[in-house]
């Protein structure tokens, strides 16, 4: 026996746009309702990168606390083993919300490739885009830096930016691009351009937010050397990458209705902050926190858990985008009596560089792709 097509309440919610258009004065009518009704009704879309841990899913589970019954939720991760086990944690706090899985490796130009095609497949909509996944492998902690620091006037910018303590030692993925800048940055790009036909619709604005940091600094950056080849801080570089890139971004997209912020969660207890000092046992991170308290009275920008770091991320969504600075950084800070709020700081960009930069992403996007099409063409005839 054929399924039922009748259109219960239930059924409508889940009614994609209606496709075909019937015939006649009532029909037409009736389609117009059908419209209005499945655009009021569908789900906003959300995607998030790096969803399974830290700060990424901090916001996840703070999106749902708010509001999951107009929501889908695209966990967007590496892993399906951790993106399951956080699906799970996710729907068991709230189990009528729903939550996908989609598996992308950002560092991987395949798996974006992959991961955009599915969700054109699978939505045909996108709300919001957290950019959010993020790596700094192999770093170099300076502890003669961090003691000579500690007792400087500039104790107070070390501890909010890392700056002057930190090295990275990059490598090379299979696509031949830096590790980092491919993660962090150039994954996230092609996403975004895959993207654009769900992204760019008319009569409808769509969001992008980076995960950037206050480590972001332009020293680092080099237009010359985009993917950090040739310098030590390439964790740095490409999150003033990102900076630069949420600018040309909202310069080239804001009229086909894409707008693009960046934000910092201040300094979070995650993974990527105990992979810094890797010897250093998880029992002595916990034994600090006092310290860190402490030290967040001098600095609001220690948010220390991942609820306070998703902030910024969780303010962006209730913003209107047309009212927000694509020249700002919206910060998650944490007060000394541990209330979190955001604040935008202005950041040391500007559109000239910002266009280069988007010019040479470009560039190395046509790059990839011609590569790929390449390969592509060289299996199918061998
Ligand atoms: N913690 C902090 O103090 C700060 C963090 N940030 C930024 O916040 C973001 C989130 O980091 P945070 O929550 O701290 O750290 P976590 O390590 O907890 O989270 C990082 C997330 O990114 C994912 N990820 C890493 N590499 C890839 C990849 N190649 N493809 C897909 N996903 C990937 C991780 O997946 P997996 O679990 O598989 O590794 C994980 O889900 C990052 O962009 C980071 O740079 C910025 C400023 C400060
Ligand atoms: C062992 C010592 C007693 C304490 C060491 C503390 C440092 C490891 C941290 C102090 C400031 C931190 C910091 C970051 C990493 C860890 C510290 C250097 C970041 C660089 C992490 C990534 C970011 O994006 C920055 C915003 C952070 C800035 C502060």
């Amino acid at each position: 026996m054929g399924r039922s097509r009748k259109l219960t309440p239930h059924r409508w919610k889940r009614l994609p746009e209606p496709v075909g258009r019937p015939v006649g004065l009532h029909s037409e009518a009736l389609w117009l309702l059908c419209c209005l009704l499945s655009f009021i009704k569908m789900k906003k879309v959300v995607l998030v990168t790096g969803a399974n841990s830290g700060i990424g899913l901090a916001l996840c589970e703070r999106l749902l606390s708010r509001d999951s019954e107009d929501l889908r939720l695209c966990l967007a991760c590496r892993s399906v083993t951790r993106a399951g086990a956080a699906r799970s944690a996710l729907l068991a706090s709230h189990p009528s919300a729903q939550v996908d899985l989609l598996p992308m490796d950002t560092s991987s130009v395949s798996s974006v490739l992959d991961a955009a095609r599915e969700v054109k497949l699978r939505y045909g909509r996108l709300d919001h885009l957290y950019l959010n996944a993020g790596i700094m492998p192999n770093p170099q902690f300076d502890a003669k830096a961090f003691f000579k620091g500690l007792f400087s006037s500039e104790a107070i910018t070390m501890f909010a930016t890392g700056g002057g303590i930190l090295t990275q030692k990059d490598e090379v993925t299979a696509d031949g691009l830096q590790n980092i800048f491919a993660t962090n940055l150039f994954g996230h790009f092609l996403l975004v351009r895959e993207l654009e036909p769900v992204l760019c619709q008319p009569g409808r604005t769509s969001r992008l937010v980076w995960t950037s940091s206050s480590n972001a600094h332009r020293s680092a950056f080099n237009l010359e050397d985009i993917q950090h080849q040739k310098g030590t801080q390439p964790y740095s570089s490409s999150k003033y990458a990102s900076d630069l890139l949420s600018l040309a971004l909202n310069a080239h997209y804001n009229k086909q209705g894409l707008y693009s912020s960046v934000i910092c969660p201040g300094f979070v207890m995650t993974n990527l902050t105990y992979g810094i000092l890797p010897t250093f046992p998880a029992f002595l991170w916990t034994l600090l926190m006092p310290v860190f308290w402490l030290i967040r009275i001098f600095t609001n920008t220690f948010t220390l858990t991942p609820q306070n770091g998703a902030e910024a991320l969780f303010w962006l969504f209730r913003q209107k985008p047309e009212s927000l600075d694509p020249y700002a950084k919206y910060h998650s800070l944490t007060s000394g009596f541990g209330i979190s709020y955001t604040q935008p700081r202005k950041m040391d960009i500007d559109l000239e560089t910002a266009e280069s930069l988007y010019e040479k992403l470009l560039q190395l996007e046509r790059d990839v792709r011609g590569k790929f099409e390449g390969e592509a063409k060289l299996g199918s005839t061998s």
